[in-house]
């Protein structure tokens, strides 16, 4: 009987929640360009009074707000343990793994043995310095080691692996609202850089989906106008989850204003976070410059940019690593995503690139599946190399 009324219980409940979504339906917020006589009055800053309006070479002409229909929105897959349920989906990586533990497992190691683990990690792309430290570390410990049982030798392996990848690294991301100097609270901002290709405009949307599955409250900056169908792309990742996204509909519009008015629309609706993506073309590093130093000069005006993440794909091996390079000249990024880590033998880049740029990975993306982008976790990660 209490089950019967517990049914009943559940079905009106549906039946309320679905009826208040087809009242919110399609609500599409579009806000209409500012005419020149109602263009803000030059801003201008105080010490405790921080300017909210766009500086006068910020184009706002075509700047919309896409709500979306509250449709059903999708409840994204929970975060916590994402490493360990997408692990088969790191076993090319995991090849690394298992062939230093089979040779690091035979009866006495000779010099060959050990130019192919050379070999295997370099081929892995863990770079020359980390694989030279790992095999003196190994060394030392395999010949300190007095019987060599496979249980030894895995966890030895285990450790040394786990101390290059660095479980020290603070790999949380920054998401907790602040406060401005004007006593406002103001939204955390991610500013998302990276080469186009990467897999950036996926990444933003993966990543609203793990703040959405954390209850927090997120809002979406298309500043990529370079392509006009990234807006689309990112509008509809945020559509799925009920996101709002900041967009113009204009090919080539500032990245500057729609990031500004992102983070605008974030305040003005007490979002949590407001996630911007970015074009970040490579073609000259004085223009990659220009564009997001603009973008987060432009931002900073609102809430301080809480965090730069830069997308790299980890299948491009070196050449990703030169392009992280840049990036990292010209922009203080705080944390790298690694995509396309479910495609590739070369796990090895995580260390790699954490060593080159002193940041840490700390998300990755282990497929082209919505929820397939996993905060990274260094001891989840070696496992997996092992398993
Ligand atoms: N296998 C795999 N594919 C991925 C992953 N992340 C992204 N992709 C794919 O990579 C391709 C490129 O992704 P986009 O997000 O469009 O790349 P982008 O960097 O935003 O590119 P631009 O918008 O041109 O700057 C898409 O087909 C994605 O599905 C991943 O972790 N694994």
């Amino acid at each position: 009987m209490t089950d019967q009324l517990w049914a009943v219980l559940a079905v009106v409940l549906v039946v309320l929640a679905g009826g208040t979504a087809a009242l919110t339906a399609g609500v599409r917020r579009r806000r209409p360009p500012a005419l020149p006589d109602e263009q803000p009055a030059a801003p201008v800053a105080t010490a405790d009074a921080p300017v909210d309006t766009l500086p006068p070479d910020v184009d706002d002409t075509d700047v919309v707000v896409e709500e979306p229909s509250a449709v059903e929105a999708e409840r994204p897959a929970p975060v916590a343990g994402r490493m360990v349920r997408l692990r088969e989906r790191l076993s090319r990586s995991g090849a690394i793994g298992r062939s230093l533990l089979s040779i690091l497992s035979r009866e006495s190691l000779t010099e060959e043995d050990w130019e192919e683990i050379e070999e295997t990690l370099l081929l892995a792309d863990v770079g020359i310095g980390p694989t030279t430290e790992l095999m003196d570390r190994l060394r030392t410990r395999v010949q300190v080691l007095g019987t060599k049982d496979a249980a030894s030798v895995r966890e030895i392996l285990r450790e040394e692996l786990l101390q290059l990848v660095d479980p020290a690294m603070d790999r949380s991301l920054r998401t907790t609202k602040g406060v401005g100097d004007d006593g406002e609270q103001h939204p955390a901002t991610i500013l998302v850089v990276g080469v186009n290709g990467t897999g950036k405009t996926t990444t933003v949307g993966k990543l609203a989906r793990v703040l959405v599955a954390e209850d927090l409250e997120v809002v979406l900056g298309a500043a990529d106008t370079f392509r006009a169908a990234a807006a689309d792309q990112l509008q509809t990742w945020g559509e799925r989850v009920g996101v709002t996204t900041v967009r113009s509909d204009r090919e080539g519009a500032d990245p500057a204003a729609v990031a500004f008015d992102a983070v605008q629309a974030g305040r003005t609706a007490g979002a949590d976070v407001v996630l911007v993506d970015t074009a970040g073309r490579l073609q000259n590093k004085a223009d990659l410059m220009g564009e997001l130093g603009k973008i987060k000069r432009v931002i900073s005006r609102q809430a301080p940019v809480s965090e730069v993440l830069l997308v790299l794909d980890a299948t491009t091996g070196q050449n990703g690593l030169r392009q992280a390079q840049v990036f990292a000249e010209v922009v203080d990024v705080t944390g790298i995503v690694l995509t396309k880590l479910d495609g590739t033998a070369k796990g090895g880049i995580v260390v790699a690139v954490q060593r080159e740029l002193g940041v840490p990975v700390k998300l990755v993306g282990l497929g082209e599946g919505a929820d397939d982008l996993a905060p990274f976790v260094a001891e989840d990660f070696v496992e997996a190399l092992l398993s």
